[in-house]
């Protein structure tokens, strides 16, 4: 058994949405490294949803129906202020909130091909509505609408901040959403296929999904990287910090990877930008710190940063809350979950494996007075 724990290596579907073979990744046959330099999310999400790149009309009328289902219902809000007097961790926040927008969407229950696109675009339009008004209504500030001229990557970031993201911000936001849009069968999408191969609604895969990737084993782990990254004074502390580290068993967040040994192929462009922007907002310490800690991970376990490594300093760069990291890779991932959702449902079978039995035999039922 123990070489099957965690399912490694285990091939549980098959799929036309994502590859990894080695370290190299490619979204429906094209490789990341095209689309990081060259696609737009919208376009990713598209192809994720359609096997194909959309045309200029197509990408039009994507884009017009991304932002006419941005609006939410005002009941999310009053609930969003229950949620920050509470003080729940936005990832818990937008897990319940992904459920309740089933609550308004009139053909929730609908099982058509055609019900199930139309809630795949209500989903991916409305998670970047609910992280930024989360944040707004925690901070007791107004919710911002969205601008029908923004692309999906700076409407977020307008509606987070109320105020109209620069090129280099938006550039960043893209890059980041389109390196984290779909990654083959990670926890959360898998968590996602075999919640709907029940022939569970939609609404209910992405929840799933969202519990999963919470996790800081998985999604979590972006957050984390910025808590260590907070913990260590400079890079010359580095040293000392990860020697406690590894002296008393603790993961480093963001290091090593379940597939990939060799290098995870989107962490180089988060590495670059990281650089980039840490240096634009005068905090070059963030990114020497982490270039040290990933020296040294690898050095000491044979260890490489994944995607959530670097993803920690370019957020923190672009203003946004710690605590909204992992959120933002739900917002991104939504559209892998959503693609692998409706795949699922193609050419459904339940998934149901099976568990070796390591428990006791053979007990009878003992009186509770005798126990
Ligand atoms: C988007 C994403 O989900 S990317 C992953 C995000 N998660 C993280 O960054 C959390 C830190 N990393 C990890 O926990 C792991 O590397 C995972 C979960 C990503 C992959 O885990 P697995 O393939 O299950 O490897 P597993 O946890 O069995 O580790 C194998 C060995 O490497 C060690 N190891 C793995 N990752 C790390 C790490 N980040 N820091 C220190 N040691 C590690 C383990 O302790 C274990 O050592 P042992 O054999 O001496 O017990
Ligand atoms: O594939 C995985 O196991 C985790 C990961 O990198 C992702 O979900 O992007």
């Amino acid at each position: 058994m123990s070489d099957k724990k965690g399912l490694e290596g285990i091939v549980a579907a098959e799929s036309r949405i994502s590859s990894i073979i080695g370290s190299q990744l490619t979204y429906c046959g094209y490789e990341i490294d095209d689309l990081a330099e060259n696609a737009t999310f919208e376009e990713v999400v598209f192809l994720l949803w359609n096997d194909r790149l959309p045309n200029q009309s197509e990408l039009d009328d994507f884009q017009a129906k991304l932002f006419e289902h941005m609006t939410l219902n005002p009941r999310v809000y009053t609930h969003f202020e229950e949620y920050a007097a509470d003080k729940v961790h936005p990832m818990t926040g937008i897990r319940t909130a992904l459920s309740y927008l089933a609550h308004f969407d009139p053909n929730a229950e609908d099982m058509s091909e055609e019900a199930n696109q139309e809630k795949a675009i209500r989903i991916q339009a409305k998670i970047a509505s609910l992280v930024s008004a989360f944040s707004r209504i925690r901070n007791g500030q107004e919710v911002v609408k969205p601008k029908e001229d923004l692309s999906y990557a700076a409407n977020f970031l307008y509606m987070l901040n109320g105020e109209e993201p620069n090129n280099t911000e938006v550039e960043a936001m893209n890059k980041a959403l389109v390196l984290h849009a779909d990654h083959e069968l990670n926890a959360s999408t898998f968590t996602a296929r075999v919640c709907v191969a029940t022939l569970s609604d939609v609404y209910s895969g992405v929840t799933a999904a969202a519990g999963a990737l919470k996790g800081p084993l998985h999604g979590g782990a972006n957050e984390r990287v910025m808590k260590m990254l907070s913990e260590i004074d400079s890079s010359d502390d580095v040293e000392d910090y990860l020697k406690e580290k590894f002296e008393n068993k603790e993961k480093i967040m963001g290091m090593g990877h379940r597939v990939y040994k060799e290098g995870d192929p989107r962490a180089k462009y988060l590495r670059d930008m990281s650089k980039k922007l840490t240096e634009q907002i005068g905090e070059p310490d963030l990114y020497e710190k982490s270039i040290k800690i990933a020296e040294i991970v690898e050095k000491e376990k044979g260890l490489l940063p994944n995607v959530d490594f670097f993803s920690a300093s370019v957020y923190h760069s672009l203003g946004i809350d710690h605590d909204l990291f992992t959120p933002i890779f739900a917002m991104s991932r939504v559209s892998g979950w959503l693609a692998h959702i409706l795949e699922q449902y193609q050419d459904n079978r339940l998934i149901r494996p099976r568990a070796e039995y390591v428990g006791q035999t053979d007990r009878k039922y003992e009186p509770i007075e005798e126990r």
